[in-house]
C-alpha cells in the first residue's frame, strides 16, 4: 500500500491555523497547586502533521486538550489564536475534530452506519443532499482504506467485528466526515500493533496534505519510519517545552546543545533525554536539572531568534546551528519577547458551557438518532431473549400457579399476589436492561455532545422512545397471556384498563431507570442503587405493608410509588364487582371485591386517577432524567 507523502500545502509565512503563547495549567491536588503546563508557547499550520512526544506524564495529552479547548478544570492561563484571532468557542468547535484514545464507538453498526449517522448529524440539510452525505461518507471510507469492512460491525467489549486498527480509522471517519480544519488525535497507536500504527499515522499525513488540514498527535514510541513521518515535532517534559520545530531539525538541534543521538530510533533518543530518573531523589533531582536545562536553552533559543545558547553549545558547529536556527525561527514567528514577559494573570481561562447552534432541524436529528437506538436495542440479540425468556417463565409461573382462579376465599389471596407479582415483573426485567443500555452509550454521549452533533432534547426523546416498542411486545404478550390462563374477570373494559396500567407502570419505571443511570453513570454502582430502591418503594404498593397502617412520618412516600398506583389499579380493576363464598362458619370472610380493596386501603383514588397520578410520575421521572443528562453529561471545558 502506499501513500502520498507531498510536502504541506500551507507555508510557515501564512497565518498558522493555531498560534499559542505562554501557557500556564495549573491543577489542585492533595499536595497543593501544582502547575502542569509550563510556559508554553508555539504554532501550526495547515497541512502539517505535528507529533506531540514526551515520557509518561510529560503533560502531552493536557498540553493537546489545552489546545483543542478540552481541559475541564484547574487553572488556565495564557493566549490561544485560531487563524490568528481569539477563539470563538461556537465556530472554533466545530473546526476541530477531536479524536479520543478510546474508540467511542457502538459496537453493533457497521462502519457504514456509524459513519453516515455521524455525517447525517453533522453536515447541514441546507447544503448537503442526503446522496451528497452519502458519497461524503463513502469518500472517506476509500481515503481511510475501510470500504472492505463497510458492512462489518465495529465490534468490541467481547463482540466480533473490524480490526483495532481498522475500528481507530473509523473513529478518524466519524470526524473527518466534516471539514475539520484541525485534526486532534490522542495517543492514535495505543493498543496497535507496529504496521496498524504506522498505516494510521500515513493515512492521516495523507489527508493532511490532501484537504489542508492541520493534525496533531500525541504519540508513545513511534517507529523510526513514523518518526519520519512528521513534519512538526513538539517535545514537552514535565510539562516545559524542550523542542518545537521541523522533525528533520529535532536531532541536530540536540546534537548541536551536546547530546549526539546514541539511539538509531529518535523517538527513543527524544524519550531517554527528557525523562526524570525516579530510580533515587538524587537522580530525580538531577535529571530535573537536566530538563530544566534543556527548557531554558530552548527558551533563550527562540528569544534569540533561532541561535544556540551560548551555555548550551558544546559539541555542536556553528554552521549546524545557524541551519537550525533559521528553520525554528521562521517556523515560529511570534515567539518575541514581549509575549513570553506578558502577565499570564491578564488571561485566565473561563469554564464555558459549550452549547452550540443547532446544524439541523429537530426532527432530522430525532429521527436519526431513533433509528440508531432502535438498530443498537434490536441488534441486542441477549436482551431480547432475555425479555422472551421473561414473558415465558411469567405466563407458565404466574399463569399456572394461579391457575383458572375461582370465587373462594384462597382465590382472594391468590389474585392479590398474582397482581402483585405482575407488578414487579412489569418493572425488574425493563429498568435493568435500560440503565445497561443507557449507562454503555454514555461516553458516545457525552463524546458527541463535545463535538455539538445535536440537541440534547432529541437525544432524549429518540433513546426514551427507542425502549418502548422493547418493553410493550413483550409485556403484552406476557399479559394476554396470564390474564386469560388465571382467569382474571372476562371483561373487555377491565381487560383494557389492566392493559392501559402495565403500559403506563412501563412508562414509568423506564424514566426512573433513565434517571438512575444517569444520576450514578456506573453500571455496578446502579445495579446496586436501583433495586435497593426499588425494594424500598416496594414496600409502600399497598401489599407488603397496609397503605393506611404506615408510619404518618413516611405515609407519603407512597405518593411517589409507581407500585402503590399500578398495584391500587389492578386490585381495583380485578377486585371490582366481584364476590365471593365463604366458607360454613368462617369467622373471617371477604364477602365482595370491595371489601378486599377496602380492607388493603387500596381504595383512596379512583383507577382512572390511579393511572394518571402513574402518568403524572412517570413524567416527572423523564423531567428528572433529563435534567440530569443536560447537567451530568455536560462537558465544561476550560476556555481562552
Ligand atoms: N486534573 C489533573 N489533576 C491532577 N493531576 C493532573 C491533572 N491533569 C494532569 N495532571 C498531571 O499532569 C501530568 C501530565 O499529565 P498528562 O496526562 O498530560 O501526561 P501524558 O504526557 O499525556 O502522560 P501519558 O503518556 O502517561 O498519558 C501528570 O503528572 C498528571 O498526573
Amino acid at each position: 500500500m502506499s501513500y502520498s507523502s507531498t510536502e504541506p500545502k500551507g507555508d510557515s509565512s501564512n497565518t498558522p491555523i493555531l498560534s499559542w503563547s505562554n501557557l500556564n495549567y495549573d491543577v489542585k491536588t492533595k499536595a497543593g497547586v501544582r502547575r502542569v503546563l509550563h510556559d508554553i508557547s508555539g504554532e501550526v499550520y495547515p497541512g502539517e502533521l505535528v507529533a506531540i512526544m514526551g515520557s509518561s506524564g510529560a503533560g502531552k495529552t493536557t498540553l493537546l486538550n489545552v489546545l483543542s479547548g478540552r481541559v475541564q478544570g484547574g487553572r488556565l492561563y495564557g493566549d490561544i489564536k485560531f487563524n490568528g484571532d481569539k477563539r470563538n468557542p461556537h465556530n472554533f468547535k466545530r473546526m476541530v475534530a477531536y479524536v479520543e484514545q478510546d474508540d467511542l464507538l457502538f459496537a453493533p453498526l457497521t462502519v457504514n452506519e456509524t459513519l453516515t449517522t455521524s455525517a447525517q448529524l453533522r453536515l447541514p440539510d441546507t447544503k448537503y443532499s442526503s446522496d451528497e452525505k452519502h458519497e461524503r461518507v463513502d469518500a472517506v471510507m476509500r481515503q481511510l482504506r475501510l470500504t472492505h469492512v463497510r458492512d462489518s460491525p465495529i465490534g468490541g467489549y467481547g463482540a466480533r467485528g473490524v480490526s483495532g486498527g481498522e475500528r481507530k480509522r473509523v473513529s478518524i471517519g466519524v470526524e473527518l466526515v466534516t471539514d475539520p480544519s484541525i485534526l486532534v488525535l490522542d495517543e492514535p497507536s495505543s493498543g496497535l500493533d507496529s504496521s496498524s500504527a504506522e498505516m494510521v499515522v500515513a493515512l492521516t499525513k495523507e489527508m493532511s496534505r490532501e484537504r489542508n488540514l492541520c493534525t496533531l498527535m500525541t504519540i508513545h514510541q513511534p517507529s523510526t519510519e513514523m518518526v519520519q513521518m512528521f513534519d512538526k515535532l513538539i517535545l514537552v517534559s514535565q510539562g516545559k517545552l524542550i523542542y518545537m520545530g521541523p522533525m528533520k531539525q529535532a536531532i541536530p538541534y540536540f546534537e548541536s546543545l551536546g547530546f549526539p543521538s546514541t539511539n538509531p530510533n529518535p523517538a527513543n533518543f527524544f524519550i531517554d533525554l527528557t525523562t526524570i530518573d525516579f530510580t533515587s531523589d538524587e537522580a530525580m533531582r538531577k535529571s530535573e536539572q537536566h530538563v530544566q536545562a534543556l527548557a531554558d536553552s530552548f527558551v533563550e533559543f527562540r528569544t534569540n531568534g533561532g541561535c544556540l545558547p551560548s551555555t548550551a553549545v558544546s559539541t555542536g558547529t556553528s554552521a549546524s546551528a545557524s541551519v537550525i536556527g533559521s528553520h525554528i525561527a521562521s517556523a515560529a514567528p511570534s515567539f518575541a519577547k514581549s509575549n513570553l514577559d506578558m502577565d499570564i494573570t491578564q488571561n485566565a481561562a473561563d469554564l464555558v458551557l459549550y452549547d452550540p447552534p443547532a446544524i439541523n432541524s429537530w426532527f432530522n436529528e430525532f429521527w436519526v438518532l431513533l433509528k440508531r437506538d432502535w438498530a443498537l436495542a434490536v441488534r441486542n440479540t441477549s436482551m431480547l431473549y432475555g425479555l422472551a425468556a421473561m414473558g415465558i417463565t411469567t405466563i407458565i409461573f404466574l399463569g399456572f400457579v394461579f391457575f383458572q382462579l375461582k370465587h373462594d376465599q384462597a382465590s382472594v389471596q391468590n389474585r392479590v399476589g398474582a397482581l402483585f407479582m405482575f407488578a414487579l415483573l412489569c418493572s425488574y426485567p425493563i429498568i435493568f436492561p435500560v440503565i445497561s443500555l443507557i449507562i454503555s452509550g454514555r461516553s458516545v454521549l457525552v463524546r458527541e455532545r463535545s463535538a455539538g452533533m445535536y440537541r440534547m432534547t432529541a437525544y432524549f426523546f429518540a433513546k426514551s422512545l427507542s425502549f418502548f416498542p422493547l418493553a410493550i411486545i413483550p409485556y403484552t404478550i406476557t399479559y394476554i397471556g396470564v390474564y386469560f390462563i388465571a382467569h382474571f374477570q372476562y371483561d373487555a373494559a377491565k381487560f383494557f384498563i389492566g392493559l392501559a396500567n402495565t403500559y403506563v407502570l412501563l412508562f414509568t419505571a423506564i424514566g426512573f431507570a433513565f434517571g438512575i443511570a444517569m444520576l450514578v453513570q456506573r453500571i455496578e454502582v446502579a445495579l446496586i442503587i436501583a433495586p435497593v430502591t426499588m425494594s424500598n418503594l416496594i414496600l409502600f404498593a399497598g401489599n407488603l405493608a397496609n397503605s393506611h397502617a404506615v408510619t404518618p412520618v413516611l405515609r407519603w412516600i407512597k405518593y411517589l410509588c409507581m407500585y402503590y398506583y399500578s398495584y391500587a389499579a389492578f386490585m381495583q380493576n380485578e377486585f371490582g364487582g366481584l364476590e365471593f363464598t365463604c366458607d360454613e362458619g368462617s369467622s373471617s370472610c371477604y364477602r365482595t371485591g370491595e371489601d378486599v380493596i377496602e380492607m388493603y386501603g387500596l381504595n383512596a383514588q379512583a383507577i382512572w386517577l390511579c393511572i394518571v397520578l402513574n402518568l403524572v410520575l412517570g413524567i416527572g421521572n423523564y423531567i428528572i432524567a433529563y435534567g440530569l443528562t443536560r447537567w451530568l453529561a455536560k462537558p465544561r471545558y476550560l476556555w481562552i
